[in-house]
């Protein structure tokens, strides 16, 4: 097993090295490297790569069915300011949603599975590309899960910089929202400063744009329902004394029901085309979903689950949250669920300075192994 110091080691070299989904060639080469040193002359391990996901099977003593584990490898185009010794030494980027403990947290579990055989197989799951192209659903397309790689109940956590560490909060539901990415781009025509009526201004339309499409949300979306729309990024123009003569805009919605997310685009089409008419402009919106859907816990395996911690002592209830993950998408595929691991922080997930305490990372992962070990050796959901 790798004790608490090792954990730490693992989470500070990965730290490191955030890349973007689908470039982490870096994250995927040291994990591999680790994976090899383990497995040295395994028979019972097979390891195959997909892009820069891993896919690791340790075979079982009887080999009825396959308990996976998940995690995430890409981290996001956000300059680091925690001031960590462990900083991002890559420009422009950083583990700041935390994947680099997750992937510190399933090497734990891997280690931990290799020194205990079970009866069923056991799968750990590296997928790149969590946050901007939906590696989950890739992997799945690709058939990456397919023939001896099929999985019969599978597992995630997220870390939660909100909930005290090692605190484990889940729900036999929904526990994240279904998203969807909206991409805008604006063209209209530029002109000299001093001569607007000559130009068709995109910094004001796309900032009319903003201002319009956040009154979908208080007067079109059902206010008993919820849903959000925010745009995080915003870029217009060249300089001060230029009209802007094109603008991007992107965003994400978010809501619980996929007709609340089918409103929200929709009526996002009709803003689109009024702000045409206004500003006798050029107005193209697209919408990327699919691959993270709502993630909807199976509800026999979580009750199982949430009876497993209590019976620990770190279980905390927890409402759905607007947070958006493409493991939703694997759990519309196979039956499991996914949890929220405290790591207790000042600072929230995709902020500059989100900062985990990991210091009981070697408690979590232990009780989370006990869980898998538990599901390895059960003959079904039921039992
Ligand atoms: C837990 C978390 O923070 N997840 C991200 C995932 C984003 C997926 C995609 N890029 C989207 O915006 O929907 C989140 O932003 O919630």
């Amino acid at each position: 097993m790798l004790n608490q110091k090792e954990l730490e080691e693992i989470r500070y070299a990965l730290h490191q090295i955030p890349e973007i989904g689908l470039e982490e060639f870096e994250t995927q080469s040291l994990i591999l490297k680790w994976v090899r040193v383990w497995t040295k002359d395994r028979e019972d391990v097979q390891i195959k790569t997909w892009k820069t996901g891993i896919l690791i099977k340790i075979s079982g003593t009887v080999g009825r069915r396959t308990i996976a584990w998940r995690t995430d490898m890409d981290g996001l185009p956000v300059d680091e300011e925690t001031g960590l010794s462990c900083s991002s030494q890559h420009e422009g980027r950083m583990h700041a949603c935390g994947h680099d403990v997750h992937m510190t947290v399933a090497l734990g579990l891997l280690k931990l599975a290799l020194e205990h055989p079970a009866e069923n197989h056991r799968l750990f799951l590296f997928q790149p590309a969590e946050e901007n192209h939906g590696g989950a659903k890739l992997m799945y397309e690709a058939g990456c899960f397919e023939e001896k790689w099929s999985v019969d109940e599978f597992y995630a956590l997220h870390v939660n910089p909100n909930l005290k560490s090692g605190v484990i909060a889940t729900r036999p539901s929904t526990l994240f929202a279904g998203t969807c990415e909206v991409h805008v781009r604006f063209t209209g025509e530029s002109g000299h400063a001093a001569f607007p009526q000559d130009a068709n201004d995109m910094l004001i339309a796309s900032t009319s744009f903003v201002q319009i499409s956040q009154t979908i949300i208080s007067r079109n979306v059902n206010p008993v329902d919820s849903a959000v729309l925010t745009f995080g990024h915003l870029e217009a123009g060249q300089t001060a004394n230029v009209i802007a003569g094109d603008a991007k805009l992107d965003g994400t919605i978010r809501a619980f029901i996929p007709e609340t997310l089918k409103k929200v685009k929709d009526r996002l089409q009709d803003v689109a085309e009024g702000i045409e008419k206004s500003f006798n402009c050029k107005v193209e919106v697209n919408f990327i979903q699919g691959a993270w859907l709502p993630v909807v816990n199976d509800h026999a395996l979580t009750e199982k689950f949430i009876n497993f911690c209590n019976a620990r002592g770190n279980f905390q209830e927890i409402d759905a949250l607007m947070t958006g993950e493409d493991f939703g998408y694997l759990l519309q595929k196979f039956p499991g669920m996914m949890f929220w691991l405290g790591v207790d922080g000042k600072y929230p997930l995709h902020h500059s300075k989100m900062s985990p305490d990991i210091s009981k990372l070697e408690i979590s992962v232990a009780l989370i192994h006990d869980w898998i070990y538990q599901r390895a050796n059960a003959k079904k959901i039921d039992n």
